[in-house]
């Protein structure tokens, strides 16, 4: 594997300084390259979508084909614009130099990435490091081996396979690509992993993005939303088992509602459920399975706590064969117990009470920062509390996940949830260095920049560097001390 490695990335550096990678219609080529692809592996990647997790062709399609495509079209429409430099208007003290911003390529750069979406975490960084113009090493999870064979074996007969190239692999592999210098890491997956990028990516000073999960909290704050509980439920249940079974960073984890509203809202919850998956949501087709048998045994662990087994108010059976957790609701499991401590990563939903929801802001604080902060409220008090108290990769009211759909709003975290931002131009920003150019003028020069250094140039400095250049000009003038 270490020949491979080697091999690959001198392979790359030399593709990236031969500057092929840095023309716009290069870039745009494998833009539409990768639309291609999913267009033409459509069936082939929910096959393996559904053989990795179980996951529904419909939802394979809304959370990583569709979502990719967009992705590349919203690249491959807006690039031009991207590229060009952005002028700097200059404060008049620099006069008449100019100056601007130019977006250029890191080189060559590694992406991380994790298996609850397998396709769309590993092509959209993908679709960015194109963007920005450099060469891009991917290695997706093996925990989801067929997505991640399927991007080994196609991505090289649409892409530059000189340029782009796919390993695949584990931690071993993992570990072998770290000990390299890269130009930029960037990373999908838990904070634990995500220290150890970050302490390999230091030896080399290199820069990374860290795409991190957590507890995403949601808010119901029923007083204000009364009216539109049945859409709150909905959305709910939507950001729980809608997507992956609940295995994504922005998955609700749990929820926070005052206690006399609780047994209400688990009382819509349960019908929702039931419109969802059917009866038997194992049978139904439209619930992804938990990835493998460590997830499966962590999360029965998680359920099988005795002070949370107490609390399960729906749901609560599991088959490991068939790697199946039915949707389950629990009502104020234990604040000390695991569940409430790490992420849940799994179609489970506590429900924590509170006296009054003003109170979901001193517990969201009590805890790491969030990568997502929900609210179900049309209090603008709480929503400006929410937005002024708590820090969070992003807040989102009256909905869940969307955030992460919406190309035009920067998607990351902060604290333990996260280190940058991307998707939209923002993945063509987290790929690029934002070069500064100034353009001096050799026509004229200003004495007080430089020695001898006497109380005139001493004071022309001080009104310099205010920006006070009425005064400045009648000091010049000799008709200001
Ligand atoms: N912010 C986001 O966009 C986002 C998206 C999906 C998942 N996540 C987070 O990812 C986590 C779940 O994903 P996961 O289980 O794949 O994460 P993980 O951290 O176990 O693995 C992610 C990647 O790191 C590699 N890896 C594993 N061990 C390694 C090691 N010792 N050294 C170097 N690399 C190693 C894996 O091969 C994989 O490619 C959750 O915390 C979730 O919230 C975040």
């Amino acid at each position: 594997m270490e020949e491979v490695v080697d091999q690959s990335l001198r392979e790359m550096r030399d593709t990236f300084a031969s500057g092929r990678t840095r023309s716009v219609k290069w870039r745009k080529t494998q833009l539409e390259a990768i639309i291609e692809m999913v267009k033409d592996n459509e069936d082939k990647m929910c096959d393996v979508l559904f053989q990795d997790l179980g996951k529904h062709s419909t939802e394979a399609f809304r959370d990583e084909l569709g979502f990719v495509m967009r992705s590349a079209t919203t690249a491959l429409n807006c690039l031009d614009k991207w590229v060009v430099p952005k002028k700097s208007n200059l404060p008049l003290l620099f006069y008449p130099s100019t100056g601007k911003v130019i977006s250029e390529p890191y080189g060559t750069v590694l992406v991380l990435s994790s298996w609850n979406f397998p396709i769309s975490l590993s092509l959209d960084p993908l679709i960015g490091a194109i963007s920005a113009g450099n060469t891009v090493l991917l290695k997706a999870s093996e925990l989801s081996p067929n997505a991640s064979a399927f991007l080994a074996k196609t991505i090289p007969s649409y892409l530059d396979s000189k340029a782009i190239k796919v390993i695949e692999g584990g931690p071993d592999v993992a570990t072998i690509l770290l000990k390299h210098q890269w130009d930029k890491i960037f990373f999908t997956g838990s904070p634990r992993i995500g220290k150890i990028i970050m302490a390999a990516a230091a030896e080399h000073l290199t820069p990374v993005t860290l795409e991190l999960g957590g507890k995403c909290p949601t808010i119901v704050d029923h007083h204000s939303v009364s009216k539109d509980m049945k859409s709150v439920v909905k959305r709910i249940s939507g950001g729980k088992w809608g997507s992956c079974s609940g295995q994504a960073c922005i998955s609700v984890d749990y929820v926070l509602v005052e206690k006399s509203f609780a047994s209400s809202l688990i009382e819509m919850l349960k019908p929702m459920i039931r419109s969802f998956f059917g009866e038997n949501p194992k049978e139904s087709g439209c619930l992804s399975r938990i990835v493998n048998k460590k997830h499966f045994q962590r999360l029965a662990r998680l359920l099988n706590d005795p002070g949370v087994q107490a609390s399960i108010v729906y749901g609560g059976s599991m088959d490991e064969e068939k790697l199946y957790i039915e949707p389950t609701i629990l009502l104020d499991p234990p604040l000390d117990s695991e569940i409430m401590n790490e992420e849940i990563f799994g179609p489970i939903l506590p429900i924590i009470t509170l006296r009054d929801i003003q109170e979901s802001i001193g517990f969201i604080k009590s805890k790491p920062k969030p990568l997502a902060i929900y609210a179900f409220t049309k209090d603008e008090n709480l929503k400006t509390r929410i937005l002024s108290e708590t820090s969070s990769g992003s807040v989102t009211f009256n909905d869940v996940m969307i955030q992460y759909m919406c190309d035009a709003l920067p998607f990351g975290g902060v604290g333990e949830s996260g280190i940058g931002r991307y998707h939209g131009k923002y993945s063509f920003e987290c790929f690029s260095h934002e070069k500064a150019i100034m353009e001096g003028s050799l026509a004229m020069d200003l004495e007080a920049r430089y020695p001898p250094w006497n109380s005139f140039k001493l004071t022309f400095l001080r009104l310099a560097f205010r920006e006070a250049y009425f005064k400045l000009v009648l000091f010049m003038l000799g008709l200001k001390k």
